[in-house]
């Protein structure tokens, strides 16, 4: 066990760590996973990132893809001092051509560009970057290239349209790649990316799940204090409850954790996550009933942004009236809040592009809550979702826990069409109840990334034991995404879209008609609204 005085407050203090700079690039993502994924832990940070505001030394750099050409005006480019911090530099694409372009400036647009698959011919055995690296399959994806060799560097590898694939500067431990290592369909990426991480800046390899609890358990424990409480809203999805799980962990009964019922979560979706946290994990547990509330200020609106804000916003009220009730036994303040953020979230929010768009507005209940003047702690924003899953699996969260479909804060509001309304909740609930239900049976569930069922506004004709019926219809949504930002509808087998549109007009009371969404995101997104 680790104890808490040994552990320095950041992540990257405790593991060495290869800090990746982002320059916009669609796969950066990932090259931080493949190193995780043999255990070097690396975070990542804009390009932006000036080095002397770094309160961490990495082990080695890598500068990643990005759209930009660096001979652009408003190129973004590196801060110099990333040459003083005397570790190992690789970059990757637009990073490569980054390094050449401040070495030298030889980068301009090719005559060809180059999306997808090519072959990579290893010139220099030698260079360390490439043991145990054939030539094979590397995937490409850039329209700018080096024309000429940079100071000091040397050619390791090259491609039919690139004559400087790979180069190296082997005194200086720099290198740059046109190709993408981090992208499974360059072959062997992962054992160059290995090379990189492990042999040539020396990372120790000791980033495991097992360890990340152990340390995350013992650095709350020392930011938080012996006597200091903490408050949090968990719903019974996958972020809340490992993070709560891990605050019990931590601080046993000074974490409270607040479960709203908003008078539209799923069937039985109350009694299950009071029964599981409490009795299965342990956790010190509020369930608060607040439908009446959230139902009576969703009277009579139908626009869906204007649902979602109502829904923030009454969270936050009843969250914050609950907190309130709590006297910590110290006699002091609640000084802490939980939140669930991962990776992801956090990669959208350092990202230097700039906001994108606003297709709708996510409720998230800790991030609204700006004025409460709480300090927040994040157990999980280093990792990604299959992370928090393996974390959850380790802590001992229950399997279907683990791996529920997520579900949205603003819940069945959304996924009933319309005015929301007690019995149309009922509707939405019982038919989303079969279908899932079905999914399970069928063995379906973990291949499927989300599902549910949505009850539109519209009535139809049908006609049931020879008498006419005019009532609703209901659609069903499946899909399969990894990321939740693009996402494909699931092909079901017929008999099985038959048997759940068959039981859920004979089961539901005033449903006529069941239908299949069969559109992609984009151009429709996951949920109706
Ligand atoms: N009914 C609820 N009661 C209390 N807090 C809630 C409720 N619904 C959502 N939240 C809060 O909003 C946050 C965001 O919800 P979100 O659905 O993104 O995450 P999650 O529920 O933890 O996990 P999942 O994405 O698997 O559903 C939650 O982590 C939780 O803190
Ligand atoms: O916590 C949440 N609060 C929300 O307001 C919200 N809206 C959508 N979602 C979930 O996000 C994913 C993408 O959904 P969309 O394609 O509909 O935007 C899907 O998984 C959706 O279920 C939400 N989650
Ligand atoms: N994927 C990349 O990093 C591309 C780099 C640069 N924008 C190019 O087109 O060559
Ligand atoms: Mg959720």
């Amino acid at each position: 066990m680790v104890s808490p005085s040994d552990v320095p407050v950041e992540v990257s203090k405790v593991f060495d760590t290869i800090l990746v700079l982002d320059f916009g690039s669609q796969y950066s993502h990932l090259i931080t996973r493949r190193l995780r994924e043999f255990n070097v832990y690396a975070e990542m940070l804009p390009c932006t990132q000036k080095i002397s505001e770094l309160n961490w030394k990495p082990k080695g750099v890598i500068l990643s893809g990005g759209p930009y050409s660096v001979y652009a005006e408003d190129a973004p480019h590196v801060d110099h001092d990333v040459f003083k911090l005397d570790v190992p530099i690789l970059g990757i694409c637009y990073g490569m051509q980054e390094l050449a372009w401040i070495n030298g400036k030889g980068v301009a647009r090719g005559d060809k560009r180059e999306y997808g698959p090519a072959t990579l011919n290893v010139e220099d055995q030698s260079c360390s970057l490439f043991k145990g690296v054939d030539n094979s399959q590397v995937w490409m994806s850039h329209g700018d290239k080096l024309h000429a060799l940079p100071t000091g560097f040397k050619i390791v590898a090259t491609s039919e349209n690139s004559p400087y694939c790979a180069i190296a500067h082997e005194k200086e431990n720099i290198f740059g790649i046109q190709f993408h290592p981090e992208v499974t369909h360059s072959a062997q990426g992962k054992i160059l990316l290995k090379n990189f991480a492990v042999d040539i800046c020396q990372a120790n390899t000791n980033w495991s799940m097992e360890n990340f609890i152990d340390t995350e358990i013992a650095r709350i424990q020392k930011l938080v204090g012996p006597t200091a409480e903490v408050i949090g809203a968990v719903s019974g999805g996958v972020d809340s409850t490992v993070g709560a799980k891990i605050m019990k962990e931590a601080i046993g009964d000074r974490f409270h954790a607040i479960y709203v019922d908003n008078g539209v979560m799923r069937k039985n979706e109350t009694e299950t996550v009071y029964k599981t946290l409490t009795e299965g994990l342990g956790i010190n547990l509020t369930v608060v009933d607040a439908s009446d509330l959230f139902l009576g200020r969703l009277k009579g609106v139908t626009d869906p942004e204007k649902k979602r804000k109502i829904i923030g916003n009454t969270f936050i009220h009843v969250f914050e009236d609950e907190a309130a009730k709590i006297k910590p036994a110290s006699g002091q303040e609640i000084e802490y809040l939980l939140q669930g953020t991962l990776y992801p979230d956090v990669i959208e929010s350092i990202s230097f592009k700039g906001p994108s768009q606003t297709i709708k507005t996510h409720h998230n209940v800790g991030g609204l809550l700006e004025n409460m003047k709480l300090k927040l702690i994040e157990p999980l924003r280093e990792l990604f979702k299959d992370e928090v899953r393996h974390l959850g699996e380790l802590l001992g969260v229950p399997h279907d826990l683990v791996w529920r479909h997520p579900f949205p804060g603003p819940g069945l509001a959304i996924r009933v069409l319309g005015e929301v309304t007690k019995e149309q909740v009922k509707i939405a609930r019982e038919a989303d109840a079969i279908f899932i239900e079905e999914i399970k049976k069928a063995g379906l569930y973990k291949q499927i990334s989300q599902a549910f069922a949505a009850l539109l506004p519209v009535k139809s004709v049908g006609v049931m034991g020879d008498q006419r019926t005019y009532e609703q219809v209901i659609a069903l949504r499946a899909i399969e995404t990894t990321d939740f930002m693009t996402a494909d509808w699931f092909i079901f087998e017929a008999a099985f879209l038959k048997k759940v549109a068959s039981r859920i007009v004979n089961e539901v009371d005033g449903v006529a008609r069941v239908t299949y969404d069969i559109t992609s995101k984009p151009p429709a997104t996951v949920e109706w609204e």
